[in-house]
């Protein structure tokens, strides 16, 4: 029997058991671009990990590849131990897409969405049984959404949207959830719903991979940090992770970076770095990125 056959509810929390395991991956597409060289990070069970780079980075590369919709040139992957093919027949790995992926005219309900969740359950006729059916109840009910059940989909607005994609990762039961830019178009109130769950998921000792533009967010929700520029450049803690050096060196000019010095008086001068890659700016202030409390202000704001 597998070591790790016991990755099931019961054993919360992080541990040391690893969630993905990312070892020297290269991908190169088929037109010869190489987006991904020698690319290695792990995140433990438990947790909840930030994918940060700029755009082209590679890091929808890193979620296709851990999906198994690209092949890797060279390198390996395992999610929760076990080679990707294995963790994908049993339905571990749910994916959250991007807006710009979803065919948003295709006539479906927010209800058949969610139930798309449970077809790796099901047997070859697709047809639903009662904990199928709860299982979507359930899911609706997680992101609140119930009341739009059956509405189409492509009348919701964009972090409705969002949030139906995240109730079929949830019927699906994925114990490992990649969530591509969950926070794009998505309004302050629905983020912190967003972050709510993700917390209460990793509580459950799932895996979330979640690529953000959004940095300010990135200390106060994300354990582990991974920032990617073709390859990976650093992993680890956020604390350790998420520095100013290393985020110099992931977005070089690309990133708005302000720093402030808060007064002559204040001897030795007391810097305040600005990062600013989207809405919501990353602080640092002497060296240490700050986070933001529940009225969405920075550390020293308040
Ligand atoms: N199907 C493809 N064929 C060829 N090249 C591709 C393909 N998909 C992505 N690329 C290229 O691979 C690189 C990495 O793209 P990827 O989508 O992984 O970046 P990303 O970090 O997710 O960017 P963004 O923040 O804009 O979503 C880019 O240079 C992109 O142009």
């Amino acid at each position: 029997m597998n070591k790790h056959a016991d990755w099931r509810p019961g054993r919360t929390g992080q541990d040391d058991r690893s969630g993905i395991t990312v070892r020297a991956a290269t991908v190169t597409y088929r037109n010869g671009h190489t987006a991904l060289s020698d690319a290695s990070f792990t995140i433990p069970s438990g947790t909840i990990t930030a994918l940060v780079g700029v755009n082209g980075a590679g890091k929808s590369t890193i979620f296709k590849a851990i999906m198994g919709f690209v092949r890797l040139a060279k390198g390996e992957i395992s999610v929760l131990d076990m080679p990707v093919n294995a963790a994908l027949k049993k339905n571990l790995v749910a994916y959250v897409p991007q807006s710009e992926e979803v065919d948003w005219n295709f006539p479906v309900l927010v209800e058949d969405v969610v139930m798309m969740g449970r077809y790796g359950h099901m047997g070859p006729l697709r047809r639903a049984k009662k904990a199928d059916r709860e299982a979507v109840d359930k899911a609706l009910a997680r992101v609140n959404m119930t009341e739009f059940r059956h509405r189409q989909i492509g009348e919701l607005s964009g972090g409705q949207k969002k949030r139906v994609f995240l109730a079929r990762a949830l019927a699906q039961d994925g114990w490992v959830i990649l969530l591509d830019e969950p926070f794009t178009g998505v309004d302050v109130k629905t983020e912190d719903q967003i972050i709510a769950l993700l917390r209460d998921l990793r509580d459950e000792g799932r895996v979330m991979l979640v690529s953000t533009h959004n940095l300010g967010s990135v200390p106060e929700f994300c354990d582990q940090t991974v920032l990617v520029k073709g390859t990976v450049l650093a992993y680890g803690p956020t604390a350790e992770t998420f520095t100013e050096a290393n985020l110099e060196q992931a977005f070089g000019g690309v990133l708005r970076h302000f720093m402030l010095n808060n007064g002559a008086k204040h001897e030795p001068p007391n810097p305040v770095g600005i990062f600013s890659d989207d809405e919501r700016p990353l602080i640092f202030r002497d060296g240490v990125a700050q986070k933001r409390d529940e009225d969405g202000k920075a550390e020293g704001e308040r």
